[in-house]
């Protein structure tokens, strides 16, 4: 590096050196008109992007991001973002080593909902602002696992729905602004949701409508009847931001970052073209403008995301703590492989122009990037949020038809498996679970009673009643009791 390290700010754009690519539009001409709520790693590598780009063409200035922390432990986010002007270097990390850095200036500003929610729902009740996006996780839209109701005895929600109560949840922020824009005779905003759950349009529209109702039936009808909720897929690869991160960023790129992305190259995005009040022209920067996004989403959550749980529990218990190296690992890419072929693909409609071999291939290819560097603890992060939306639909549907169900139930029993919260070298565990209070001593619980885990209704229905299912998961948990994880594939991997 043949430059000074500068700790990035709107002021110290202009002294980056040139292996930085840098917002070309003058920031402060860009009006915000997205309201985004949950800035995590992967809002900054993807839709943050795909403005910042559309920026550099002279497009979108009208489309600027306010950012929104709905939750106290999103401080970190506001205080980085508010020491660089909201200003981020994002890395793309190639396989073959090379790093391409951008500094993204699409963020134009930053509110902490706990400093003051008032401040959060005014900026989403002026007129300016014609899109809420959301990254906040599969957990949350508080939908019940099983039934998919709105989970209205959530603490935060009956905090919020108390009269006079300051909101705390996306729920209580969002709706009393689309409240004050109804009083104000402006239209309502579009409600975005880019998490990875099927549907996840129709998911917010339940959950937003729902607690809307909860507040004011005659409102709810309104959000029912005049809020647009797309459906969309989002798909790129992010990792957690690690300080090995922040030393690459100062050492290789001359930028002091308190809080930079990093991700891998690839990044696809399938929006739904479903908005009320305009929106961004995103099909100009890649992003697949379609009718229908369900067999995008389907084929991304039960390959991707299902086969992320795949190598997540197997391969920590087998000792792997990096995605890369499970997936480089034989015996797992087999395994992957064999589960998507032979297991997921079946469940799947037609993909209009994708050839689902390639796909698979390439998602081995993805996972097995060494520079990414993401971690198997993040994907056994939350299982009881995503079990149940991108492994179980596949078992249910394979059930019913007759298909394969051995390699999504192994995923189950090592999810069970890993909740006990000791690895196979009798070492902890650090199981993050929001129901880790109720799941752990049952996982740990079934050394005596095989099926306690997944007679657990409240994230497995009546499936321990599936008599297939039942005696499968049994064989395959005694098999990761016994011999462990590396001897259970290797047994699935001669079946
Ligand atoms: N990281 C990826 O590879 C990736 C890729 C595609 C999609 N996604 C989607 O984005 C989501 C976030 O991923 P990330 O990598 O940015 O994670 P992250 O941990 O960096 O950020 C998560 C954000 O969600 C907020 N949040 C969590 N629970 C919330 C709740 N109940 N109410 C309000 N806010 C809440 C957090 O405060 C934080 O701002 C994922 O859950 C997934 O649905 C992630
Ligand atoms: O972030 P989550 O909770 O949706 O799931 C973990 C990973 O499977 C996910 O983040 C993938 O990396 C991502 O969906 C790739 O686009």
């Amino acid at each position: 590096m043949n430059f000074p390290v500068a700790a990035l700010s709107a002021a110290s754009l202009s002294s980056l050196g040139p292996e930085v690519a840098m917002p070309t539009y003058d920031r402060s001409a860009v009006a915000v008109g997205i309201v985004h709520l949950g800035v995590g790693a992967f809002h900054r590598a993807h839709q943050a992007l795909y403005l910042d780009k559309l920026m550099n063409r002279g497009q979108a200035l009208d489309w600027g991001i306010c950012g929104v922390g709905v939750l106290p432990g999103d401080a970190g986010v506001r205080d980085a973002l508010a020491a660089q002007d909201g200003l981020y270097t994002l890395v793309e990390k190639h396989p073959d080593g090379r790093q391409e850095a951008r500094v993204v200036g699409s963020i134009v500003e930053y509110l902490l909902a706990p400093d003051d929610p008032e401040a959060v729902i005014e900026k989403m009740a002026g007129e300016a602002v014609r899109i809420v996006s959301l990254t906040v996780t599969e957990g949350g839209y508080n939908l019940d696992a099983v039934t998919g109701e709105f989970q209205a005895d959530d603490p935060g929600v009956v905090h919020d729905l108390e009269p006079g109560a300051a909101p705390r949840t996306t729920f209580g922020l969002v709706v009393e602004a689309l409240a004050r824009r109804r009083e104000r005779g402006l239209a309502p905003f579009t409600v975005l949701s880019c998490d990875n759950i099927q549907g996840n349009g129709h998911a917010a529209r339940r959950s937003f409508t729902a607690y809307a109702r909860l507040r004011d039936p005659e409102l709810g009808e309104w959000v029912e009847a005049n809020v647009r909720f797309p459906n969309c897929m989002v798909d790129r690869i992010t990792p957690v931001t690690t300080d090995e991160d922040r030393a690459l960023v100062a050492e290789r790129f001359g930028v002091r970052d308190r809080w930079p992305v990093v991700c891998e190259p690839f990044t696809q995005w399938v929006l739904e073209d479903d908005f009320g009040t305009g929106r961004p022209e995103f099909q100009d920067v890649g992003v697949q403008v379609v009718a229908d996004v369900e067999p995008y989403e389907l084929m991304k959550l039960r390959l991707l995301n299902a086969g992320h749980q795949a190598l997540g529990y197997l391969g920590y218990l087998a000792g792997h703590r990096l995605v890369s190296q499970a997936s480089q690992d034989p015996l797992f890419a087999g395994f992957l492989l064999d589960y998507m072929v032979r297991e997921a693909t079946p469940t799947l409609s037609p993909v209009p122009g994708i050839d689902l071999h390639a796909y698979q291939r390439q998602l081995v290819e993805r996972f097995s990037n060494p520079q990414v560097r993401d971690t198997v603890a993040r994907l056994c992060a939350d299982s009881s949020d995503r079990i149940p939306k991108w492994v179980l639909p596949v078992i249910r549907h394979n059930l019913e038809h007759g298909g394969e169900i051995e390699r999504a139930t192994a995923v189950v029993a090592a999810w069970a498996r890993y909740a006990e919260g000791v690895d196979e070298q009798g070492e902890p565990i650090e199981v993050v679970d929001r129901l880790k209070a109720t799941l752990v001593p049952l996982a740990r619980s079934q050394r005596e009673d095989p099926l306690a885990f997944i007679r657990n209704r409240d994230v497995f229905a009546d499936l321990a009643d599936d008599e297939r299912f039942a005696s499968t998961y049994l064989r395959l948990l005694a098999s990761l009791h016994r011999d462990g994880a590396r001897a259970t594939l290797e047994a699935l991997a001669s079946r």
